[in-house]
């Protein structure tokens, strides 16, 4: 047995979902590029789950379905009233919420294709209420509730502050889930399959998906490329900084890919947004460290920026808390993780490799009182 430290350039399952061929990204054949600049994350999720874009009467009723569908039991807002909330980080609160939902969903452990589509459809309108109403809650706040004639992106926005978004946040916002929505076999929608394939419920597959988008090396990685640039504080320090972590072997959170080698094609949307946006908010600084930071690791490491680095400014230009990057991550990467696990479902077979053991050979048992 050989092993691939990694599974590098295994390929693990087939998809019609989205593609990644030549650092060129594609969500059931069309262009990133194209659908950041035309659609909207409805006609994403729509596109994701029927793997074809919808037409407008079906448009309208996946947006009335998400509309209706955003309210949750209140046992989630209790839940979050129990946690550590000065401790407690978002994405583990979510993890927990996503778990308490799936015990309240009767449909849970039924397995027919049109309940989980049902299924979807909630859990996907929920988990905007689930990560602004931890936000408020933590801050001893009440939760809002949705406005049916809001889209998702505003509604978002919108329960979060209380205050109806700006155009130009909406579309900022509507791209970033777009961007952040699927990505082949990336390590959380791999979680959820391995999840699924068991025959285990959608609540469980997004629950193991979200404890795998946490961590730094993956979803994680928007945090921490903002504590970062706060730590950075001003462009004066770009330079030493990143220079001693270089120096010291560290890594720089946003920047590397497994699959991509030129670059991320979701990284120059951002960017251009980044630009925009902290022009706006006054604080262009922000986006000139990136620029900087940018610069010196393409040049001395020749690795371009992920999808995390430049989300990171976006995000704090729209006024969003540090640590609610990687739930609202969350909330664009269930509608990817779903259509994942209804794809596995269709064709499915039990996800179970082999391990090379390395460990010693053949040993005799040794009575406790001998060793
Ligand atoms: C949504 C997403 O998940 S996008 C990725 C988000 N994660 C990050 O931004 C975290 C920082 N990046 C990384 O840790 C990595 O690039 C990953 C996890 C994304 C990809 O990892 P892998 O394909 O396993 O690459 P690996 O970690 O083996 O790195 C290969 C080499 O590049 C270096 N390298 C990779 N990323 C970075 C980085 N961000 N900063 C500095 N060096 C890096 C490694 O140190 C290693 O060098 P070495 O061969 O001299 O030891
Ligand atoms: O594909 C990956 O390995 C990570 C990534 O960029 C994503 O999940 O969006």
């Amino acid at each position: 047995m050989s092993t691939t430290k990694g599974l590098e350039g295994i390929v693990a399952a087939e998809s019609k979902i989205s593609s990644i061929i030549d650092d060129t990204l594609t969500y059931v054949g069309y262009n990133i590029d194209d659908l950041t600049n035309n659609a909207s994350f409805e006609e994403i999720i729509y596109l994701l789950w029927h793997t074809r874009l919808p037409k407008a009467d079906e448009l309208a009723e996946l947006k009335q379905q998400l509309a209706d569908n955003m309210d949750v039991p209140a046992a989630i807002y209790d839940l979050f009233k129990s946690m550590p909330l000065n401790t407690v980080h978002p994405m583990a609160a979510l993890r927990t919420a996503v778990s308490l939902l799936g015990t309240f969903d009767e449909e849970a452990d039924v397995m027919e294709t049109e309940a989980n589509y049902r299924k979807a459809i909630r859990l996907q309108a929920k988990i905007a209420t689930v990560v602004t109403a931890f936000s408020r809650i933590r801050k001893g706040l009440e939760p809002i509730a949705p406005k049916p004639e809001l889209g998702y992106a505003a509604n978002f926005l919108y329960m979060l502050s209380g205050e109806e978004p700006e155009a130009i946040a909406i579309e900022a916002f509507d791209k970033a889930l777009i961007l952040h929505a699927d990505h082949e076999l990336n390590a959380s929608t791999f979680t959820a399959r391995v999840c699924v394939a068991t025959l285990s419920d959608v609540y469980s597959g997004v629950t193991a998906a979200i404890g795998a988008l946490k961590g730094p090396l993956h979803g994680g990685a928007n945090e921490q490329v903002m504590k970062m640039l706060s730590e950075i504080g001003s462009i004066d320090n770009v330079e030493s900084y990143i220079q001693g972590k270089l120096d010291n072997k560290e890594k720089i959170m946003g920047f590397g890919h497994r699959v991509y080698r030129k670059g991320d094609p979701r990284a120059p949307h951002l960017r251009e947004m980044s630009q925009k946006l902290t022009a706006l908010t006054g604080k262009p600084e922000l986006y000139e460290m990136s620029v900087k930071i940018h610069d010196m690791i393409v040049e001395q490491k020749g690795l371009p920026a992920n999808v995390d680095f430049f989300s990171a400014s976006v995000y704090d230009s729209l006024g969003i808390e540090h640590d609610l990057f990687t739930p609202i991550f969350a909330v664009s990467r269930t509608s990817g993780w779903v259509a994942h696990i209804l794809e596995q479902y269709a064709n499915n077979r039990l996800i179970r490799p082999r391990a090379e053991y390395v460990g010693p050979g053949m040993q005799k048992y040794v009575p406790i009182n001998e060793r």
